[in-house]
């Protein structure tokens, strides 16, 4: 079976979701309880943002909060040329964000956190028992009350033209924390490694959810949900001269759970961290 939405609704959907994050690394919501209409607006207020001068005075905070130029944007693991995208870092309670922006960014993060406990919570079910008697504690509560969850505000500008041949929107790379929520974006691209070794495009329809494992819960399950290979295409020449905005909340576990064990949630941030170049 191949990456296909589930039906949050539906009575086994806790089982196929899960079936799938463990097949793909990869799960895909349609009737999910995020408002449609609240990604839409954050999307909207964030290109104008994106397409004003105002963002300059939001530049970033050592590596953590606030807006990362295309200049600076990431490089990915293994890559020569940086992403073509710039984005705004948005953490609670204590991230710089424009004070106009900040109100329907709390609800969203809220909202997404709120899901994603029930989530990890139907993963936490769903485990073969040998996997759950690795989890230290129960998956949903590591993330609760973190104030390292990340919320990004990404936006890929339109070609210009002038763009590194080599350059993708981003480059092939995996999530460095527990799970990864992350509404369709206006536009496609998001695409996944499978294990055959080819890339698959994530159905991308407007309103759907998609759902990823990062490497921390990798590692908590003992390799069991894989922390899966993604990345984001370029434009087709049809859609070249349109932004791409996304908005994945990246769900870190409080510094102190024990991850495995390795790692608590900090050590293996603060490795990664020093892999990445960042520290
Ligand atoms: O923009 C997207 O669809 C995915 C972004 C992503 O994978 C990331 O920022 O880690
Ligand atoms: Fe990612």
């Amino acid at each position: 079976m191949g990456l296909y939405a589930v039906d949050y609704l539906a009575p086994n959907a806790g089982l196929e979701f899960v079936a799938s994050l463990h097949e793909f690394g990869f799960g895909i919501l349609k009737n999910h309880p995020i408002p449609q209409a609240s990604v839409e607006s954050i999307y909207a207020h964030w290109l104008n943002f994106f397409q004003s001068t105002e963002k300059y005075n939001y530049r970033f905070r050592s590596s953590f909060d606030g807006y990362f130029p295309p200049e600076v944007s990431e490089t990915a693991k293994g890559c020569a040329e940086r992403d073509i995208k710039e984005y705004f870092h948005f953490y609670h309670p204590w991230g710089i964000c424009p004070e106009a922006l900040r109100p329907e960014l709390i609800a969203y993060r809220q909202q997404a956190n709120a899901l994603a406990e029930a989530l990890l919570g139907w993963i936490e079910a769903y485990s073969p028992p040998e996997v759950a008697a690795l989890y230290h504690e129960p998956l949903s509560t590591m993330i609760r009350g973190s104030e390292q969850t990340l919320l990004r505000v990404l936006h890929y500008p339109p070609f210009q033209g002038s763009e590194p041949s080599q350059a993708l929107r981003a480059a092939a790379h995996e999530d460095i924390n527990l799970l990864t929520v992350l509404p369709a974006a206006n536009e496609p691209g998001l695409q996944v490694l499978t294990q055959a070794g080819e890339w698959l495009d994530v159905p991308c329809d407007f309103g759907y959810l998609i759902v990823n494992i990062g490497d921390m819960l990798q590692e908590a399950s003992g390799g069991y949900f894989p922390s899966t290979t993604h990345r984001v295409i370029n434009p087709p020449p049809s859609a070249a001269n349109v932004s791409r905005i996304s908005l994945p909340l990246f769900l870190h576990p409080r510094p102190e759970v024990v991850l495995s064990e390795r790692y608590t949630a900090d050590s293996y941030l603060q490795e990664r961290l020093r892999e990445l170049g960042f520290k």
